[in-house]
């Protein structure tokens, strides 16, 4: 079966409803999900396609890790198909269910959950092999690098990897089947490695090999879109390349460094009035303006704020330095059960998923951040980047405080009307974003259109340049880079505790061709236990009723946690009375 054959291209994209994935391949046999009607089993030689019914048990793949499998059971000769869904709960603890479709049979029945810490990172279909389907296992602690699941008893077995390849196995490596044998595939610029396992259930028999691919260097040529999606249907893990391109609409038309003359967000100075007492006529006056820019951008920038330069300077050197370790040793400052956030990455070149970016976040806990630090560096070495990062968050913490209390002031409130409610170390975190330089910035984000669902945003940017900010729901600007400023923004908590006087704006980072930008978020959320509703203060049932049904902040945050991609600024939308 040759499927660059024209004509059965052009069939297969006529085939296509709507935005196709592909999520798992046996015999010839190709499992599709689109976004119009849903999944089903596509014969790309006969053109024949057989729609499966939704699990009604299973998470939608949009919003949850949701990871798919297909493959042939030759013991009842039945085709199934295999969910993997899994959330976040309230303690960051994944909880993960798995549900079966026999084709034969035409039912969802739910198995026995899988044991193993899925690399959703990922989200490859699972590859068929021997009767059974099999997935990457991203927990380090157990040492198994393959998780197996056996189509004809539905259970889940262990597989080895290849002792010498154990250390790399989490997030480098794809799970492929090539030539009829597991393979575990990784590309490191036009490098493709690969381990083979040429005898299942030999450990012994994992083969390493490496092939260098001219046209699969980091040119263009490799983004377009229109072609390879039909190779990856023969070719599983080549679909994981479309994933880095956003969709269309999402494009960045205005590039990281173009900042309009005509608009910016507001500049707003601390200088005259941090030591000024509430009555003071200048302090109220700058509480006003603060209000005002918050009600009409969301956004300001802040300067003279009085955060020493030397925290400032110290965690940049600190956490470039961080970013410029060997993936391996960042690698260890990855999620596991003693360190719930922590750093994560694509892979290692960076190249495969969504969103261009390197991640680090951690809570406002200093036990978290030494753990992490120590990770990393070692026990010895640890307390530059840690000392670092916690006189940052002390930093921010007072200097949130001091915003949220001149903004309460500003709203008439009593000034201790947010911060009484920050209670909870652990609600407030730190996301720190380091984005590569990408050779296609205009066709990816480094993230995706968001608006921030905390309380308040305080955000450090460099020099780079890429923060973009959406005005009037259909215009994009870029944020220009001031030296020493921080950029405030509201969330969406702030906007529904406000009853929509201070506003959340959608907002997102664009990449650049030469440049590695760091951007540093402050997130300041209340106790969890803290209900979100604005006081009678702002509402007036003419001409400001209340706009949102109450909730705790726990609640919205859980609600975020079992969403893959928020999109825009969907999630307080739910809690809106009037649409
Ligand atoms: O990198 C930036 O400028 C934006 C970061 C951001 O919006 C976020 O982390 O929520
Ligand atoms: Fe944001």
């Amino acid at each position: 079966m040759t499927l660059h054959n024209k004509d059965i291209t052009c069939s297969i994209k006529i085939m296509f409803d709507g935005y196709t994935e592909l999520w798992g391949s046996c015999n010839g046999l190709v499992l599709l999900v689109t976004d119009r009607v849903g999944m089903s089993v596509f014969n790309p030689t006969t053109l024949q396609r057989v729609y499966i019914p939704d699990s009604p048990l299973a998470l939608d793949k949009n919003e949850f890790g949701t990871i798919y499998g297909f493959g042939y059971d030759s013991s009842s000769d039945d085709y199934k198909i295999v969910i993997l869904s899994s959330y976040k709960d309230e303690m960051y603890e994944i909880v993960k269910f798995v549900d079966v479709y026999s084709l034969k049979r035409g039912v969802w029945n739910r198995v026995i959950s899988s044991p193993y810490g899925h690399a959703y990172y990922d989200l490859l279909p699972g590859a068929f092999v021997n009767n059974a389907i099999h997935w990457l296992n991203a927990s380090e602690e157990s040492g198994v690098a393959i998780a197996a699941f056996d189509l004809a008893n539905e259970v889940f077995y262990d597989v080895c990897g290849p002792t010498d390849a154990r250390k790399e196995v989490f997030e480098a490596f794809d799970l492929v089947v090539l030539e009829g044998c597991l393979c575990m595939f990784t590309r490191f610029r036009a490098t493709n490695v690969f381990w083979m396992l040429n005898e299942y259930g030999s450990v012994e028999s994992w083969t390493k090999f490496k092939k260098t691919c001219e046209h699969m260097d980091t040119d263009e040529s490799e983004f377009d879109t229109g072609g390879t999606f039909v190779e990856s249907l023969v070719s599983p893990f080549l679909i994981a390349s479309n994933d880095r391109i956003n969709s269309e609409d999402e494009w960045p038309v205005i590039k990281h460094d173009d900042f309009t003359k005509e608009y910016d967000i507001p500049v707003i100075s601390l200088s005259e009035i941090l030591q000024k007492p509430e009555d003071d006529e200048m302090y109220k006056n700058v509480c006003r303006i603060m209000v005002a820019a918050a009600h009409k951008w969301g956004f300001f920038k802040l300067v003279d704020h009085g955060v020493a330069s030397e925290i400032v300077d110290d965690i940049k050197i600190c956490l470039n330095e961080f970013f410029n370790l060997s993936m391996e040793k960042k690698m260890n400052g990855s999620r596991n059960g003693s360190l719930p956030l922590g750093y994560s990455a694509s892979n290692l070149d960076y190249e495969r998923n969504l969103p261009w970016a390197e991640i680090l976040q951690l809570l406002q806990s200093p036990q978290q951040v030494v753990e992490f630090s120590k990770r990393v560096y070692g026990d010895d070495h640890h307390l530059s980047l840690s000392n670092a990062i916690i006189k940052y968050m002390k930093a921010q913490e007072e200097l949130g405080r001091i915003i949220l209390k001149m903004l309460a002031h500003g709203l008439g409130l009593t000034s201790d009307f947010f911060t009484r409610n920050l209670t909870e170390k652990e609600a407030v975190m730190i996301r720190v974003n380091r984005y590569p330089p990408c050779p296609l910035p205009e066709k990816c984000l480094g993230l995706g259109s968001h608006s921030d669902p905390h309380t308040l945003t305080i955000l450090l940017q460099d020099e780079i340049g890429g923060l973009q900010v959406l005005k009037d729901d259909d215009q994009w600007f870029g944020i220009r880079p001031v030296p020493n400023s921080f950029i405030v923004n509201i969330g969406d908590t702030l906007e529904a505790w406000t009853n929509g006087r201070l506003k959340s704006v959608v907002h997102r980072a664009v990449l650049n061709k030469e440049s590695h930008r760091l951007s540093i978020a402050y997130f300041i959320s209340p106790a969890s236990t803290t209900v979100i509703e604005s006081p009678p203060e702002l509402v007036d049932s003419e001409p400001n009723p209340r706009k949102y049904a109450s909730f705790t902040w726990g609640e919205f945050r859980k609600e975020l946690l079992m969403q893959k991609r928020v999109v825009g600024k969907t999630a307080l939308d739910r809690y809106l009375m009037y649409r």
